[in-house]
């Protein structure tokens, strides 16, 4: 965050570790010293480009060799703490680091169960670069946990963030960023701010935040694996139209206030702890103490925060609820897409990871879907369109079942000679091909006339829709279901952000990785042989007996379910690397799509 083109006195940084890992703060406590050097050296050379691995990585020659070497020293020094799994003295320079990290760390430490740790790393009173300019506050905060205690996730973090930063600096504009994002752009801050603090526009004072969207790094050539551009980026453009654009956890601005409370409820400035704040250092002991205090896990008992205040509770997508929460308390909120990405992510390269992530987000959904905050409901006495705009993302896992229907009834009446649909030439026939293709068409159009929209990338979106609708959206809809009637508890698994690794290398080339043992995979495999079985008994079947024109849409349907899934059937039979399903999921996939066409042959 370092990198925007702002008074650097005038920010903070405040850095959630919810593992609470030593390893953490050592690898800020080096960041600081590197920091020192870096930011003049970008001041100076104008760079705009400013996350030193993306900055290093794009570069080529021996240029700023000595920068170089001095992130270099700092990344293997970081690097062998990692390897090592804790922190031994010989990486330690000063006395003072290690007092720092003896003092929290103790025997009795664990992830789970340990005090709050609040560490000022950098106070800009104090903290000067190589050059003397000031440096921005840099606070750790590992909160309290406790077991048995509901920690809420992400969105309780962030509750422990917003309460440490008012009660160290309270700056009336907050910007969430999650642990996979850098910063992209040195002007983003001014480009949110014009939206906050637009004198001309009439809404301004009730934007409750400025979203920009999800972008990520390393994404390849044809998307095969999703960058979601059209829930990130294209809906929410109608989404601003309406003044109401969806919050997606990260990159973005936040006025302090609108998460107090509506518009009309809360005072201009809630700077009610000036009074004891103002003049105090930000490592004070009372400051640290009243710090260290908001972070507990009791402070929030008997509260509003999570239910009125704060970030909303109850969903996996907080961000999603908290969002439309403001929305429905009267806050405006803005979309802002600058062609020059202001925030960059890292992509999910393993296609495994990339289902189970979207499993917990339309968990989460559903969540939303179901609850007494439902947008339906709830939203469509303030704003109907905008209502029914959430409905669409809240009930999208829904999606799983008519896109099972579809991937299975009609191949297995097709298989036992059943026919669904119109026959060629009927009116119905066209009426069904018709919205068929007006909907594929309209879905298609949207996407290739969108910014970098390329036919191959919508194909590949297509496709990992179809993918999802076989397996996360439905064991999304069987998990959340089980939930409901208690057999199973929610749980937030951290996305894996690992980027080098030979599943890294398969993804850039564009190929699926299928080499592990997953309830997906062994879901996708078997609709794609139950789908490529019932094309090839099909079709010789016409072949030998005609009636083609009969079952033409059903034919049709278990074709594109085949050409959506080649890379299945490559990934089963043609593939060496390690990228290749398991022959445990193909054996599998094989006795149920067999027991399924048997289970049918009985039931149609
Ligand atoms: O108990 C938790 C779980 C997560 N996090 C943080 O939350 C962020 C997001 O987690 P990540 O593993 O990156 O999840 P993703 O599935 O990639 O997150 C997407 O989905 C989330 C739920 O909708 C949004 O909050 C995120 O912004 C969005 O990037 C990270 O910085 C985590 O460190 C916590 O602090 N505590
Ligand atoms: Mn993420």
């Amino acid at each position: 965050m370092t990198v925007f083109d702002y008074p650097m006195e005038k920010m903070s940084v405040y850095v959630s570790d919810d593992g609470g890992s030593e390893l953490t703060l050592f690898a800020f406590m080096e960041a600081t010293r590197f920091a020192r050097h870096w930011l003049p050296f970008c001041r100076e050379n104008k760079i705009q480009e400013r996350c030193p691995e993306a900055y290093f990585g794009s570069l080529d020659g021996e240029q700023s060799k000595g920068m170089k070497d001095l992130y270099e020293e700092m990344k293997g020094k970081i690097e062998r703490a990692v390897m090592q799994g804790r922190v031994t003295d010989d990486l330690l320079d000063g006395e003072e680091a290690r007092i720092a990290l003896e003092k929290y760390w103790t025997a009795e430490f664990t992830r789970r169960d340990h005090p709050a740790v609040i560490k000022v790393l950098l106070e800009t009173s104090v903290d000067v670069d190589i050059t003397g300019h000031p440096l921005p506050n840099l606070v750790y905060i590992s909160r309290e946990k406790k077991r048995g205690v509901d920690h809420h996730f992400k969105a309780g973090a962030l509750n422990v963030l917003m309460r440490v930063s008012a009660a160290m600096t309270n700056a009336p504009v907050l910007l969430t960023l999650d642990c996979d994002m850098i910063c992209n752009d040195p002007q983003a801050l001014q480009r949110a701010l014009c939206h906050l603090l637009d004198p001309h526009e009439e809404a301004s004072p009730k934007i409750a935040f400025v979203q920009f969207p999800q972008r990520f790094r390393g994404v390849d050539k044809h998307d095969y694996a999703n960058e979601f551009s059209n829930i990130f980026r294209i809906n929410p453009m109608g989404l601003d139209g309406l003044g109401c654009t969806n919050h997606v956890g990260t990159g973005c601005f936040f006025r302090r206030r609108a998460l107090h409370g509506p518009p009309s409820s809360v005072p201009m400035h809630t700077n009610s702890n000036c009074s004891e704040r103002c003049g105090k250092m930000i490592n004070s002991e009372a400051i640290l103490r009243m710090a260290r205090d908001v972070a507990s896990c009791d402070y929030e008992h008997g509260t509003k925060w999570g239910l009125e205040i704060g970030f909303r509770y109850g969903s996996l997508v907080e961000d999603l609820y908290t969002g439309y929460q403001l929305n429905c308390e009267g806050w405006k909120s803005v979309f802002c897409d600058p062609d020059e990405p202001a925030f960059l992510g890292d992509v999910l390269s393993r296609l495994n990871d990339a289902l189970s992530q979207n499993e917990w987000w339309m968990i989460g959904l559903l969540e939303v879907a179901f609850s007494k905050h439902n947008p339906l409901v709830y939203f469509i006495k303030t704003n109907p369109v905008a209502g029914f705009a959430f409905a669409h993302y809240a009930f999208y896992p829904i999606w799983g079942i008519p896109i099972m229907a579809y991937a299975f009834l009609p191949q297995l009446a097709l298989f036992n000679q059943i026919k669904l649909f119109p026959k060629v030439l009927d009116p119905w026939f066209f009426l069904y091909t018709y919205i068929f293709i007006m909907a594929y068409l309209h879905d298609m159009v949207e996407f290739v006339s969108f910014k970098e929209g390329t036919l191959m990338k919508w194909w590949n979106h297509q496709r990992m829709w179809m993918i999802k609708g076989v397996t996360c959206f439905p064991i999304a809809l069987l998990v959340f279901s089980l939930q409901k009637i208690g057999v199973s508890a929610a749980a937030f698994n951290v996305t894996n952000k690992s980027l080098d690794d030979p599943q890294s290398m398969r993804y850039e080339k564009g190929v699926f990785d299928f080499g592990v043992w997953s309830p997906f995979f062994l879901l996708l495999a078997t609709t794609a042989v139950v789908n490529l079985v019932v094309l090839v008994v099909s079709v010789v079947r016409c072949v030998m007996e005609g009636g083609f024109g009969e079952v033409l849409v059903q034919v049709f349907l278990c074709g594109g379910v085949v050409v959506n899934c080649l890379p299945v059937y490559e990934a089963m039979m043609f593939r060496k690397d390690g990228g290749r399903l398991p022959g445990g999921v193909t054996a599998t996939a094989l006795v149920l799509a067999l027991g399924l066409l048997v289970v049918s042959h009985f039931c149609f």
